[in-house]
């Protein structure tokens, strides 16, 4: 048997921060990994950088609805090849519920066979948690789901505030422990060898209840029409994936998302870039959490085409004003 973790969280919460982690302290251990995101731009696994065994890229939207068959058939491929690896890490998008995806490895009689899921990590975000509850219903399901809770960010928040916020984590999930991190720095062994994964609860959650988010708040995106996991969307939140073939000035382009997130922030959930800026043989790496803008320079371009992609996911996002603002910051 090999053990399987779930990796999930609302968007930028720290998920790739997690897996990234886990795979440079890995210590000698090898791992298979899968990636879905939610936009189809293949980002994640070049932020990464990760050395991983075997990185699989599930692009076409999210884990939860769309494509648990994917996910199966993954799995499925990835069998022949399993007596290589000591585990499997999953890091599902960040809109995923992840009930199916868990009930993916009670399902499947053959995955059932070689993989047992040992432990379902959230991510979330000590400085976005709060509001996030507000508004997305999906944070409630990946609490409530979860055995255990890696509360990252915990450096943009007061230590009082995060007292309060692990109160609330325990409220909604008295059974999973709640690890607090800074870059998601949590013990590397931390995802595997848990057994923490009792069937019992996973039943009880899977079985059809009412949603625990229910009376927390008046709206959300989320609608489970008959108790099926194809029949919610994501509401409007959206994404678009910005190109150009154009070599970027840094400067420009920082002020044009500075602004954009100042005047947007809310509405945007996340961004994620790489960019081909001139002065620099590197890859500029931009990440965007509402507000916050984060740019680093990662390792060189390979040889071929150097093409900037930016990754905005949110609500009401004007692919062609965005397309043309992006192309504008070219040098
Ligand atoms: N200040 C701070 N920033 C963090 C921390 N952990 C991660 N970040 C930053 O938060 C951003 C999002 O982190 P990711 O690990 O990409 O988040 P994610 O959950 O994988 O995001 P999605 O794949 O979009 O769902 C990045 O800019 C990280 O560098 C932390 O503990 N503190």
């Amino acid at each position: 048997m090999v053990p399987v973790a779930v990796i999930t969280g609302f968007l930028g919460a720290g998920k790739t921060t997690l897996l990234g982690h886990m795979l440079h302290h890995a210590q000698g251990r090898r791992y298979a990994v899968i990636v879905n995101e939610f936009a189809a731009a293949g980002i994640d696994a070049e932020l990464l950088d990760s050395g991983a065994e075997d990185l699989i890229e599930m692009n076409n939207g999210c884990l939860c609805c769309t494509v648990r068959g994917d996910l199966i058939r993954t799995l499925h491929g990835l069998l022949p090849r399993l007596a290589g690896f000591d585990g499997v890490i999953i890091e599902t998008s960040g809109l995923a519920a992840p009930g199916p995806v868990a009930q993916t490895f009670l399902i499947d009689e053959t995955l059932r066979a070689h993989l047992a899921l040992d432990s379902i990590t959230t991510v979330v975000d000590a400085l976005h948690l709060l509001d996030q509850l507000h508004a997305q219903a999906e944070v409630h399901d990946q609490i409530a789901f979860a055995d255990q809770i890696v509360l990252n960010k915990t450096d943009l928040v007061r230590p009082a505030a995060l007292a309060a916020l692990e109160g609330r984590l325990r409220q909604m999930n008295p059974f999973a422990p709640v690890l607090r991190a800074v870059r998601a720095e949590v013990p590397p062994d931390a995802l595997f060898g848990r057994g923490g994964f009792d069937l019992d609860r996973l039943a009880a959650l899977l079985a059809d209840q009412p949603p625990a988010h229910d009376h927390h708040h008046g709206h959300h995106d989320h609608h489970h029409h008959d108790g099926h996991d194809h029949d919610h969307d994501h509401g409007s939140i959206t994404s678009v994936v910005l190109h150009s073939a154009a070599v970027m000035d840094a400067g420009r382009l920082g002020d044009w998302l500075a602004g954009h997130l100042a005047d947007h922030g809310r509405d945007l959930l996340r961004g994620k870039g790489i960019i081909h800026v001139a002065g620099d043989d590197r890859r500029l790496a931009l990440q965007s959490v509402h507000m916050m803008l984060e740019g680093a320079f990662i390792g060189p371009w390979p040889p071929g085409p150097r093409l900037s992609r930016l990754v905005l996911i949110g609500r009401n996002l004007d692919g062609p004003a965005l397309q043309s603002a992006f192309e504008s910051c070219a040098a």
